[in-house]
């Protein structure tokens, strides 16, 4: 038997002990799937006397992520820690200096500085794998980079954050608005620590971000992702959205147009009885659409300890056969630059506004979005149980308009005098 392929694994939380899991449990398994031993050699975290759901005995303990990252006795270091700066950084860069590979789950770390760790870990002819990172269990980074490698792509979209379609699907079926909904999902334990990482649809943008560099030969640009959370999202649209047929999504979208690659991770409506508006709970789904492929729709843990380390240990073996990747499906000194182009494809909008009751009021509304260039496709006032008799909620689905018209209509909207409060403006995305 070939020698074993030596893992330093940094981080024993939720992933980390369910990679020492897979790798014991497995360990006949994946040496015959890997023709070599997988082998844990040393591992660190912050606190050693820690009671863990593991047996890690065996293995010894390096107080510093970095010294762990530099042994001589490790191949691949599989880094599973988190944050985007601090120890992740630098034990990651420590190992690529040192001639390691490198697995990681940490899409903060990857959407920040990708790009140039991968030029580092290139240039020393070493791996950087991340499956672990997008979407969890979902094989996607591999269908993505292999199965795909012969299509253009298109567009890539998807749900990639289960805490926050666990909030949303969980809204509207108990009818309980956001915060009480936001409250359970904390007593879950659902929550990042820093809970506007996952509400404020950071996390979601950091994954996308790496999906659209690798379909499009880009450069990770989170930074120009536009990134909108859900914590505007009110049970009024959930259900308003429902009656028409349509589920509200915190739904990413990248594609390349001819103005350049747009990216946007934002609330969108899309509709009920479609794949993506039928995902419940905290599950992902990413969406692939490729020239020759046509659409492909992968749905299936986006966290939690098996599926992620599932997905931690798909790339360990695929290192440990001989697998040799460039991070982004090619190298990284031919990605490009993108050109970031503000989201422009149009769409049909969910409009919903208060407006004054009386005479007129509607035809105002009607006239600012004809002088928009946008015609209405579906129009109906509600009497809400309740409400003022002077006061009317107007629910307005548009045929396609761009984003810039639709912001122009809205800026309109407030120069009618019937509009009482903000008008909602929610994009129906086409799936
Ligand atoms: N939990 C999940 O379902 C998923 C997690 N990820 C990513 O995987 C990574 C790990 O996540 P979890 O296991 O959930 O985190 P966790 O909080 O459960 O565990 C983190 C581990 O890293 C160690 N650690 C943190 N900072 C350290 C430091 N400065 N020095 C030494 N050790 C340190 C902690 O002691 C702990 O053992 C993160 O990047 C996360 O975004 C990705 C997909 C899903
Ligand atoms: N907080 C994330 C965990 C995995 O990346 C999520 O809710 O999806
Ligand atoms: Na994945």
């Amino acid at each position: 038997m070939p020698a074993p392929l030596r893992i330093g694994l940094a981080g024993l939380g939720t992933v980390g002990i369910g990679v020492v899991k897979i790798v014991q449990r497995h360990a006949d398994l994946i040496a015959a799937r890997a023709g070599r031993p997988v082998v844990i050699t040393a591992v660190s975290a912050r606190d050693p006397q820690k009671n863990r759901d593991a047996d890690l005995s065996n293995y010894p303990w390096e107080t510093d992520p970095v010294a762990l990252a530099r042994r001589d006795d490790i191949d691949v270091f599989v880094e599973v820690m988190g944050g985007h700066e601090g120890p992740a950084r630098l034990a990651t860069e420590a190992a690529i200096a040192a001639g390691k590979d490198v697995v990681t789950a940490n899409k903060a770390l990857l959407a920040h500085y990708g790009h140039e760790l991968a030029v580092a870990a290139e240039a020393q002819g070493k791996v950087i794998r991340f499956e672990a990172a997008v979407a969890g269990g979902i094989p996607v980074i591999k269908t993505l980079t292999e199965g795909l490698a012969g299509n253009q792509m298109r567009r890539v979209m998807g749900v990639m954050n289960g805490t926050c379609n666990y909030i949303l699907t969980r809204m509207q079926a108990s009818g309980l608005p956001y915060e009480a909904v936001f409250e359970e999902a904390r007593q879950l334990g659902y929550l990042e620590a820093d809970p506007n990482l996952d509400v404020g649809g950071i996390d979601a943008g950091h994954k996308l971000s790496l999906l659209a560099a690798i379909a499009f030969g880009t450069r990770v640009s989170f930074d120009k992702v536009e990134l909108e959370g859900i914590g505007n999202v009110s049970i009024e649209d959930i259900n308003l959205a429902d009656d028409m047929g349509y589920h509200i999504k915190l739904l990413g979208v990248a594609q390349m147009t001819g103005r350049g690659l747009e990216q946007r991770m934002t609330p969108c409506l899309v509709p009920a009885e479609s794949p993506l508006g039928q995902l419940q709970g905290g599950t992902n789904m990413v969406v692939l659409e490729g020239d020759s492929v046509g659409q492909i729709v992968m749905r299936g843990a986006g966290a939690g300890e098996g599926p992620t380390a599932s997905a931690v240990m798909a790339d360990v073996i695929d290192i440990a056969r001989g697998t040799r990747l460039s991070t982004f499906g090619r190298p990284a000194t031919s990605l490009t630059e993108p050109v970031a182009a503000k989201s422009a494809t149009p769409a049909p909008y969910y409009l919903r506004m208060s407006l004054l009751d009386k005479p007129g009021a509607l035809a105002k509304i009607a006239t600012a979005l004809g002088e928009a260039g946008i015609s209405i496709d579906q129009m109906r006032q509600l009497n809400q149980p309740g409400a003022a008799d002077d006061k009317a909620t107007v629910l307005i689905v548009t045929h396609k308009a761009s984003p810039a018209d639709v912001a122009y209509a809205l800026d309109q909207f407030g120069t009618t005098g019937v509009l009482l409060g903000a008008p909602v403006a929610i994009r129906i995305e086409e799936v």
